[in-house]
């Protein structure tokens, strides 16, 4: 592979790549055995004692590229079985070509019960999964689920949807997966990205120059994607020009949220922060608050006249506001502004989300939306990702409806614009799920909003951001522990420890 490929390549487009490949001149039998060559190596250099490799072939080229890989073992001296779904003598092309090569005699699926030794190579259904496994292939899932018995997968789990990451009946659980050209959407999207166990990404001799037949808008959310509009502060800069966020407080009951959101704001790298309180829970936001400075806001009127104010670059509204016609009126009195809307300010606009994508139709996309699966149910019940919909399809269609950035939270977070760009998050640890989470994010959106950054590499940004800092906070964190440790991940070279171009678990 000439570079490493960022973007995230449908089933639909890879047999468009493959189909181009082939007419183009390029042998796709050899492309086969090249991807089951590469499952074997890996195989073999993950399980060198390996005492017995169990191959379960399916109808398809997948099942194609089992022959190979069992060819492949066996030549390299471990004992190899096959079992094929269905009748091999209904093979066809490559994977018939595959079959003939092998020259192994393939038991029935239902035939093969896991030993202690196997390692499985799951060969029974790659990109071509097109319905619910069940009969036969799905006992013998169970079986091997039961054994534990290890299973490199060959393209997807058997179940995996490659697109969607969504179990179609049942699934097999991998310790690695390998796979060709590119990633699939299925391979970052929950479950789909627990299923695959460790993943890698061969080159098998397509050439990179055919990922132009698939749609590069939609990649792995890495700093390669917003690095270049990150908001560096610069040592000489006013505190002005790295731009005012404000924070709407909600009532005297309820806080806690607008501070956590603003506290992140600020080490973001907003210039200066604001929480705009009532009268009533002015006292209250004060006395915790050193920073962060606090006005009293407590009309629409006093709203409307702190947006007025031209240093005031971006808002937080949302967390811990309550839900109501006055979230919602504040909300559209910020139109003109960019504005994380959140939590509440989601739920609120549930039965009037006309109004909402009407305030912000027109000019630059400035709203970024953040709700978790529930949020995004009550405000987009007409998307929720379903059976032929995935949760990255979910995402698209509702920035397109409200002309927004929607970041649709959860342990696979999709950030989507309207424009169709889209980006699946992949390091957020399970420890970051704890109470005020969400408020830190839209608090680091804002911040980065308040930056001048575009909404939607803002957005991206801070889901990164704000899953590393998890991990460098560590399990047992609290969401009182992520603004010092966004410092930490920001102050200890916010791109030296890691790899970003996309090529980690990539072989070639
Ligand atoms: N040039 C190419 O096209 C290459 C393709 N490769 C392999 O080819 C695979 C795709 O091959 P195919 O498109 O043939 O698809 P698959 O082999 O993934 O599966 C398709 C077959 O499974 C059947 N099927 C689908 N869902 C089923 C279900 N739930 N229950 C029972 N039967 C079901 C279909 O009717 C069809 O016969 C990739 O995943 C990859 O492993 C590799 O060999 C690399 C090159
Ligand atoms: N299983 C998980 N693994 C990693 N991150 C998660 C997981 N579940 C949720 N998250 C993240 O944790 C945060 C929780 O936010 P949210 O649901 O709004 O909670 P809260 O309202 O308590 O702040 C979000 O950023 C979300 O993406
Ligand atoms: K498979």
């Amino acid at each position: 592979m000439s570079g490493p490929l960022e973007m995230l390549v449908t089933p639909q487009e890879m047999g468009r790549i493959d189909h181009a490949a082939a007419a183009s001149g390029i042998d796709s039998y050899a492309l086969m055995r090249a991807a089951g060559t590469a499952v074997a190596a890996r195989l073999l250099a993950r399980f060198p004692h390996v005492e017995r490799v169990a191959v379960l072939c399916g109808p398809g080229n997948n099942g194609g590229d089992g022959y190979v890989a069992a060819r492949a073992c066996a030549q390299a001296g471990v004992p190899v079985v096959v079992h094929s779904l269905g009748d091999p003598a209904k093979l066809e092309g490559d994977a018939r070509h595959a079959f003939d090569d092998a020259g192994m005699q393939p038991q029935a699926l239902a035939d093969y019960h896991p030993q202690g030794g196997d390692v499985v190579v799951d060969a029974l259904f790659g990109a071509g999964l097109s319905r619910a496994i069940e009969g036969e292939a799905a006992d013998c899932i169970d079986r091997i689920g039961e054994a534990a018995t290890p299973v490199v997968a060959i393209d997807l789990p058997s179940g995996v949807g490659g697109d969607s990451g969504a179990v179609l009946g049942t699934a097999l659980q991998a310790v690695e997966t390998v796979t060709f050209f590119a990633r699939k959407p299925g391979h970052l999207l929950m479950p789909g990205r627990d299923l695959c166990g460790t993943l890698s990404v061969v080159d098998i001799g397509i050439p990179a120059r055919y990922a132009s037949l698939a749609d590069s808008r939609v990649v792995e959310n890495t700093p390669a994607l917003w690095q270049h509009v990150f908001p560096h502060a610069q040592a000489a800069g006013h505190k002005f020009a790295r731009g005012h966020l404000g924070v709407f407080s909600g009532p005297m009951s309820a806080t806690g949220a607008a501070r956590l959101s603003a506290e992140a704001g600020l080490t973001a790298g907003a210039g200066l922060v604001t929480v705009a309180s009532s009268g009533q829970a002015l006292a209250v936001n004060a006395a915790h608050l050193t920073a962060v400075m606090v006005k009293r806001v407590d009309t629409l009127e006093d709203v409307r006249d702190f947006a007025s104010d031209n240093r005031m670059k971006a808002f937080v509204l949302g967390p811990g506001f309550g839900v109501g016609a006055k979230v919602r009126d504040y909300a559209l009195a910020l139109r003109e502004n960019a504005l994380v809307l959140d939590a509440d300010g989601i739920t609120a606009f549930a039965e009037e989300r006309p109004a909402l994508a009407e305030a912000f139709s027109a000019g630059d996309t400035r709203l970024v939306v953040t709700p978790h699966a529930g949020e995004f149910a009550r405000l987009f019940p007409d998307f929720v990702p379903e059976e032929g919909r995935s949760k990255l399809d979910a995402a698209r269609l509702a920035a397109a409806a409200i002309n927004a950035i929607v970041v649709f939270k959860g342990s696979d977070t999709v950030i989507a614009a309207p424009d169709g760009r889209a980006a699946i998050n992949t390091n957020a640890p399970p420890w970051l799920a704890t109470a005020g989470a969400g408020d830190v994010l839209s608090g680091i959106t804002g911040g980065l909003l308040s930056q001048s950054m575009p909404a939607f590499e803002a957005a991206a940004a801070a889901v990164w951001l704000h899953g590393e800092a998890a991990r460098h906070a560590g399990p047992g964190m609290t969401a009182d522990d992520l603004p010092q440790a966004l410092a930490r991940v920001q102050r200890d070279g916010l791109f030296a420890d890691r790899r970003f171009d996309g090529s980690a678990g990539r072989t070639s």
